[in-house]
């Protein structure tokens, strides 16, 4: 592919910009660093109300993303990625709802800035309402069902303000915490001292959430005729979303729409741009529909299944672009699945789902090398090639719709290490493992009773051994180096 010069000096401009904020905000947080996450999902509950049941599709998720890094969903057809990624997107269809309790924050400092000049009325001060209101007073609220646990905490000293605005924000309506603009240090007057905060998604409606979505988060889509316009050409559409959201029209919109097709690896893109989707082959189109994302230079990517249409070798030129891509634009990635050969191949740290919950969560090395939770051995077992003079295996049965609150394991009934307990307690997430070393610092965690300790001491003694599987990373392209560093890992809450 050529380069692209547009593109590097946007990625320069973004960048600087990242390294800026990131700086002011280390002024007054000393945890923040360049790896702050710009996505963080707490407690991520939707669900869908029909006149049957209530389909908890996603139920209770939590995982972040950091400019920059690939962050992998995987799952079958039926846990909940894609609603999932709808809930980030703000397009949950109807009967569709975020419930109250769920958080996602976009935490970037320009974003913020820029919202609390054009977005005033929804801008809140988290240092006036801090000074009015003491956190931990908020859990006694009778409507907020929240313990510290809901947000990863052992003590209630330890919760925060933006926990609960974020969560809680409607119920906190009079405290006027019901808005989504929340920033620190500045405020609306005052916007370029702002060196904190967060844009709470699942509260963004009309204008705001239109520059949200498209503006600072794209998403593509499996198909890619859901994202293109049969009628229009491909450079119109390009033009029209640099009309929206780059302010360029005219002979410089044109320019930059051809370098947008040649950044995606689109040869002779001047010609091309003239052209309509149904002239472009399943995987050209699959490349415009990723210009069409990057047109608005967003932040944050989401790929729902991005490659699953398209034949082998297209498949690998397309996750190569986007490696490509996000090296140059910084772009944090949230990549969704079922193909575990993809995520070994595309991503940094993995969560598996299943039935609308996260059950293991690991850097890509351990996950390959040492998959704890027996969903995540089973989805590993049935990747061909991987079990060499084995038949390949597949997991028995599908998974359940969850239309009842998980007081149980939902992958008990197919699970072959299925003990009583696990058809009576719902799992914890706790942490496994010490992380493989080449997985920096991602905290391996999972949600079975195999791993919770009064289960394995009292009634499976023998079911928990650590380094069973390590080295298999070899046979996915990885190494094969066992995890031998004493990492230690932050305990993540769970959040029921
Ligand atoms: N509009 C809707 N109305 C009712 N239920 C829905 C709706 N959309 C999704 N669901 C339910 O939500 C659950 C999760 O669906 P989701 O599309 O997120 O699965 P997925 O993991 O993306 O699966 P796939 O791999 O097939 O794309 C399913 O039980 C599904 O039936
Ligand atoms: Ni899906």
């Amino acid at each position: 592919m050529e380069s692209n010069p547009t593109a590097d000096a946007q990625s320069t401009a973004t960048s600087t910009l990242d390294t800026t904020a990131t700086a002011a905000s280390n002024a007054t947080t000393t945890a923040g660093d360049r790896n702050d996450p710009i996505i963080t999902v707490r407690n991520l509950q939707t669900s869908f109300f029909t006149d049957k049941e209530v389909i908890r599709a996603v139920d209770g998720v939590d995982f972040d993303i950091r400019p920059g890094e690939t962050v992998g969903v995987v799952g079958e057809s039926g846990s909940g990625k894609s609603v999932t990624a709808r809930s980030i997107m703000g397009l949950v269809d109807s009967p569709g709802h975020i419930l109250e309790g769920s958080s996602i924050r976009f935490q970037h400092v320009p974003t913020l800035r820029s919202f609390a000049t054009t977005f005033a009325g929804r801008t809140v001060s988290l240092d006036e309402l801090e000074a009015e209101h003491d956190p931990t007073s908020l859990f006694d609220h009778p409507e907020i069902d929240a313990t510290p646990s809901t947000f990863g905490y052992d003590d209630r000293e330890e919760a925060t303000l933006e926990d609960f605005v974020g969560a809680y924000g409607d119920t906190l309506e009079f405290i006027g915490a019901d808005e989504c603009v929340f920033v620190r240090d500045g405020g609306t007057d005052d916007p370029e001292s702002i060196t904190d905060g967060f844009v709470e998604l699942t509260r963004c409606t009309g204008e705001i959430q239109r520059k949200m979505r498209g503006g600072r988060i794209s998403m593509v889509f499996q198909d890619p005729l859901t994202s293109l316009n049969p009628v229009y050409t491909v450079g119109n559409q390009l033009e029209e979303t640099l009309r929206l959201h780059q302010d360029l029209s005219g002979q410089a919109a044109t320019e930059e729409a051809v370098e947008l097709l040649e950044a995606v690896g689109i040869p002779d893109a001047r010609r091309r741009v003239t052209e309509y989707p149904h002239q472009f082959s399943g995987g050209m189109r699959q490349r415009a529909v990723i210009a069409m994302a990057l047109a608005c230079d967003p932040e944050v990517l989401i790929c729902d299944e991005p490659t699953t249409a398209l034949d082998v070798t297209i498949q690998a030129q397309i996750l190569d672009l986007l490696k490509e891509l996000q090296h140059e634009r910084d772009l944090g990635i949230l990549f969704i699945t079922h193909d575990m050969g993809v995520i070994a191949e595309v991503t940094d740290r993995v969560n598996v789902m299943y039935a609308g919950e996260i059950v293991e969560t690991a850097g890509v090395h351990s996950l390959f090398g040492d998959p704890k939770h027996p969903y995540t051995q089973g989805l590993l077992e049935s990747i061909p090639g991987r079990q060499q003079g084995e038949r390949l295996q597949t997991i028995e049965g599908n998974v359940p719709t969850p239309n009842e609150p998980a007081t149980y394991c939902r992958f008990a009934p197919r699970c072959p290490k299925a003990f009583g307990d696990c058809e009576a307690v719902h799992p914890e997430t706790v942490p496994v493992g010490d992380g493989h070393p080449e997985d920096e610092q991602a905290a391996h965690t999972t949600a079975c009773l195999l791993y919770v300790d009064e289960y394995t001491a009292a009634t499976h003694p023998s079911s928990r051994t650590p380094d069973q599987g390590a080295g298999e990373v070899e046979a996915m392209g990885g190494s094969a180096d066992a995890a031998t560093d004493t990492e230690t890992e932050t305990p993540r809450g769970d959040d029921r």
